[in-house]
């Protein structure tokens, strides 16, 4: 078994891939799925998700519930919540709500653009975050025949220590499950994971885990932190049913 870390989402993936974007969509889309959404659509842009809830709201009516869509929207950009979107991208946020039988349409700066990247090639795609970190590591090894790539969505572009720290975590956990060789990118993250002290201390100093303290985000942080909090591992899935321009992903 080979086990990689990629910095930054690139490249093709042939076997697993985890997609790690702690700061905050994989995180948040982890938390969807625990208070009840029955899916989560990862959109290519903003505009695919405004789009969606207009088409489902022209095709269903009003719903005997009295909600006139089973999509709700979440996201952000600049990390505040996208104008039209019934939530941001809060794990806090998220966990405050029940979401049974309603279907969440989630896009974001980086995470989403990463699950993306991953999906192009990858057969096997999960979420992972650290709240999930031991359930994704047992789902991939159980999953994967050669390869397990852990792919960090970073921000903008840039490497962030949060991704690579939960790379590092997941990578402990796969080389307890068994042998695998390792590339520079899973010794880096494994140096990162065992340099940088505990969850929060590591999310906390990242460039980002700061930047969301400045905008009062900070329970967000926390909140990410906690570690192996869910056993859930969204996981993505095919067919007729999935629109165009969205990957789906369910609770595994
Ligand atoms: O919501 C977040 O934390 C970030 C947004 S940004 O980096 O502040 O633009 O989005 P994500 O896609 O979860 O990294
Ligand atoms: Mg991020």
């Amino acid at each position: 078994m080979r086990l990689r870390v990629d910095l930054l989402p690139h490249g093709t993936y042939p076997d697993v891939v985890l997609v790690i974007d702690v700061l905050r969509a994989t995180t948040t889309a982890i938390t969807y799925l625990e208070r009840g959404a029955d899916a989560l659509l990862l959109t290519a842009t903003p505009d695919v998700a405004l789009a969606l809830r207009s088409e489902g709201m022209r095709q269903d009516g009003a719903r005997p519930d009295g909600e006139s869509t089973p999509y709700l929207l979440g996201g952000e950009r600049g990390g505040l919540p996208i104008p039209g979107f019934d939530f941001g991208n809060s794990p806090v946020e998220a966990a405050a709500q029940n979401f049974t039988g309603r279907t969440v349409v989630m896009n974001t700066t980086n995470g989403t653009v990463a699950a993306h990247t991953a999906a192009q090639s990858g057969k096997h795609v999960f979420l992972a975050a650290l709240t999930n970190a031991h359930a994704a590591a047992r789902r991939a090894r159980a999953t994967a025949t050669e390869e397990i790539a852990i792919v960090c969505a970073g921000t903008d572009e840039r490497v962030g220590l949060e991704d690579v720290y939960a790379a590092g975590v997941l990578a402990e956990y796969l080389l307890a499950m068994g042998e695998s060789s390792i590339d520079d990118g899973a010794r880096i993250a494994l140096t990162v994971r065992r340099s940088s002290g505990n969850p929060l201390e590591a999310l906390g100093s990242s460039v980002h885990g700061a930047r969301l303290a400045s905008l009062g985000l900070g329970e967000d942080v926390r909140y990410a932190a906690g570690l192996s909090t869910s056993t859930l591992v969204p996981t993505l899935v095919t067919g007729d049913d999935v629109p165009p321009g969205t990957l789906k992903f369910i609770a595994g």
